[in-house]
Order: structure tokens, then sequence, then C-alpha cells
């Protein structure tokens, strides 16, 4: 572990996060359930403060989530929730059968890649700027629905319990956010996707998953814009 070499402490991880972003709930689950504490440091997207000087050394492309731990410095998701596998191996993120792995990183990089990419910040003001305001929520449900009609089919018969199993592993941390931003954020009616309806109901049940809630975080606002 990387130590604080003047009080030989081990230094505390850092989590460049904001509340409402799937991206950071990612690695806040993924955190909890290897039960590691870490600083909690505010990014808050709405005011910009992710293309901030400061924030551009630690993440050159402008997104939460990021990770400090010592001197090692990763940003995006994926890297960081295999990083902590690696790393930290309480609550192992991957099984070992080897077709239920390949289906987590499947599961995963559906969220992370073709689902999420496509109701980013950018994405949604470009579409605001120039097809107009009322074009973003049927864009991003579409986008939204195909995604979760794929992950319909691919988890049918590998899940239990949780995605793939009884046990949680990565795809759970990466649809569990997606799934609650789905419902909040973007009004999804989710009664054509009943198992992933289902999952949502056992992760809101797991403490590492509430703990990680847009709701539970340092910088969430009292009162909410709604906006998407
Ligand atoms: N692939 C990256 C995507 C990161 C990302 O898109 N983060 C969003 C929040 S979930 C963000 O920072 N958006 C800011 C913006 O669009 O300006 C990851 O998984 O970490």
């Amino acid at each position: 572990m990387t130590t604080n070499s003047s009080l030989g402490e081990p230094k505390k991880l850092q989590l460049y996060s904001y509340y409402r972003s799937s991206c950071s709930f990612r690695v806040r689950i993924a955190l909890n359930l290897k039960g590691l504490d870490y600083e909690y440091k505010a990014v808050n997207l709405l005011k910009g403060e992710q293309q901030s000087p400061e924030f551009l050394m630690v993440n050159p492309i402008g997104y939460v989530p990021a990770l400090v731990d010592g001197d090692i410095v990763l940003a995006d998701s994926f890297a960081i929730v295999m990083y902590l596998e690696e790393k930290y191996p309480e609550h192992p993120l991957l099984p070992r059968d080897l077709e239920k792995k390949a289906i987590n990183y499947q599961a995963a990089n559906i969220v992370s890649a073709s689902i999420q990419p496509l109701q980013n910040l950018d994405v949604l003001k470009y579409i605001e700027e120039k097809v107009g305001p009322d074009a973003k929520l049927p864009w991003v449900q579409k986008h939204i629905s195909k995604g979760f009609t794929a992950l319909e089919k691919l988890l049918k018969d590998h899940a239990g319990k949780y995605a793939t199993g009884d046990d949680v592993f990565l795809a759970d941390v990466f649809l569990a956010p997606q799934i609650h931003g789905s419902i909040q954020r973007f009004n999804l009616d989710m009664t054509a996707f009943p198992l992933l309806a289902r999952l949502h109901e056992a992760y809101m049940q797991l403490p590492a998953f509430q703990d990680a809630m847009p709701e539970n975080q340092p910088d969430f606002p009292a009162a909410q814009s709604g906006s998407v």
C-alpha cells in the first residue's frame, strides 16, 4: 500500500466524483464493496468544473471519475474498477468461470460503451442546441432501451439474485447506476425490462450500493434541478 512517507501511514484514496454521474457511481460501489475508505473530491459538472485547468491535470479528457492512489492517478471507471480489483482482492468482482467472466465484461461494456456515452452531458447539450430541448429525452430513452433489450437477452440464462448468479460481480457494479439513472433521471418505463427491474430492487437492498447512491453523496444538492 502507498504510504505517506513522513508519517508512515497509508495515504487515503481520493475519488473525483459528481453525485449524479453514473460513471462515478460505479466506482463508489466498487470502493464500498471492497471496503475501501476514500476522500470524496466533488467536481460539479453543471458548473463545468471538469474543464478547469486543475481537473484537466488529473484527467485530460475532462470526465469524472478519477482516482488517486498515492502516486497513481487513474481515470475511466472501467480502468479504475479493474485496478481496484487487482490491487484489493476483497470481494472479487470477477467470477472464476470463464464464460461468466466474459458475460460480466460484456454487460459492463454495453453500459459503459454502448449506452452511457449517448447520454453524456456534452451529447445532450449538443442535441438541445442543434435539434431542440424536446429531442433530448426521446434520444436518451431510445438508446437506453436498445442497450437494455440486449442486456435482458444476454443475462436471461445467467442471472440469479444478481446479474450473473447469486453473487455481486462487475456486471452489477455497472448495471445498478445505469438502471437507477434511467428510472430517476430519464423516466424510463421498465415494464419491457423485467429482469433489470428485478435486479434494481435487489441492488437497492445492498448497503454498498445504497451508500453509493447520488442522494448519499456530500455534493448532493438540497434541492435538485431535475434537468437531464
Ligand atoms: N468512459 C468514461 C466516461 C466518463 C464520463 O463520460 N463521465 C461523465 C459523467 S458519467 C462526465 O464526466 N461528463 C462530463 C461532460 O460530459 O462534460 C468512464 O467510464 O469513466
